[in-house]
């Protein structure tokens, strides 16, 4: 049985799993996005991302728990007017020409945007009298994108939009996604380029195994492994003098650059100091979401 809701939730998950099988994809899983918020998904390959997606696009059915959007049961009709959607799966007829998927999607939708809108905010201008089957991988992602855009769905799912983009392309649609997102529309995205939930995120949810093992904004993320790189060239160190160090980790040299990791960079920077290593070129970084994530999803612990 699903509550209608009438507050600030655009998607709740509560107590999720889906089985296929023997294979647990999703096990207990419960979270709710806001409206208005870009929610990222993060997580290795199978860790259950995709199948989120498709249960709250109601593709899927839940073995177990409930899910709503806007407070409807995304299975019934009546929810997939506020919803659009950019799957990893997504196909359109390759005869067609661009604007002229654009403009079956703004009917639709019955939106109000219009096909030119759509085409500027995919940079597809140039594309629109192309036939779909003449466009490279990259533009094809653009194409669904535009058809997110012309929808002008309240809510939007993106499932690994950016895979095939070149820079340009990932720059333009994040603009869009930030735009759209100022606009009060919901997005949730899963994404293997972690620099794009860094960017774009209010919030990232990391799932592994099925489960969620953490969540937060990205800072709050970074801060659960929040670590110093350390880097620097160095003619006199000794092998095994860094390994020796408490807390120093990830010891790793090549040449004469030495790189670790560490908690507590300036204690143990002063002691090679102490002993007279000869340091250049130091350079001290926080780590990024790419390393929380890695050592999140790697279940590793380090002592600080
Ligand atoms: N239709 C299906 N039948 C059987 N197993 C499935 C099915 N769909 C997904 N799975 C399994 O469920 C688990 C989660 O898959 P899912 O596609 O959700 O992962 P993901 O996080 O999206 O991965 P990726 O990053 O590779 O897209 C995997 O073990 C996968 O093999």
């Amino acid at each position: 049985m699903v509550n209608k809701s009438h507050d600030d939730t655009a998607v709740m998950l509560r107590n999720v799993s889906k089985h296929f099988g023997e294979v647990t994809a999703l096990n207990d899983v419960s979270f709710t996005v806001n409206k208005g918020e870009i929610v990222a998904l993060l997580g290795p390959n199978g860790a259950g991302k995709t199948t989120a997606i498709s249960l709250m696009l109601g593709l899927r059915k839940p073995t177990y728990g409930d899910i709503t959007l806007f407070g409807e049961d995304p299975r019934t009709p009546a929810s997939h007017r506020y919803v659009a959607s950019m799957l990893q799966e997504s196909k359109v007829p390759d005869t067609l020409h661009v604007r002229e998927v654009i403009e079956l999607f703004k009917r639709l939708y019955m939106s109000r945007k219009t096909v030119e809108e759509a085409l500027k905010a995919s940079a597809l201008e140039s594309k629109a009298n192309s036939r779909v089957g003449k466009l490279s991988g990259g533009e094809r992602q653009r194409l669904y994108f535009a058809l997110c855009v012309v929808a002008d769905a309240a809510l939007l799912f993106l499932d690994e939009p950016t895979v095939a983009m070149d820079v340009e392309s990932r720059r333009l649609f994040w603009e869009q996604v930030e735009s759209m997102s100022s606009l009060g529309k919901t997005i949730v995205l899963t994404t293997h380029y972690l620099e794009e939930a860094d960017a774009l995120a209010n919030r990232v949810i990391v799932i592994n195994h099925g489960k969620i093992i953490a969540q937060g904004t990205p800072s709050a993320i970074k801060s659960q492994v929040n670590g110093k790189f350390v880097r620097f060239h160095s003619s006199n160190l000794k092998d095994g003098v860094l390994s020796n160090l408490v807390g120093v980790h990830h010891v790793k040299s090549k040449d004469d650059l030495i790189s670790f990791r560490t908690f507590h960079p300036e204690q143990v920077l002063q002691q090679l100091f102490a002993w007279g290593v000869d340091i250049k070129d130091l350079e001290v970084n926080s780590v990024g979401l790419e390393e929380a994530f890695v050592t999140l999803t790697s279940n590793r612990t380090e002592e600080s």
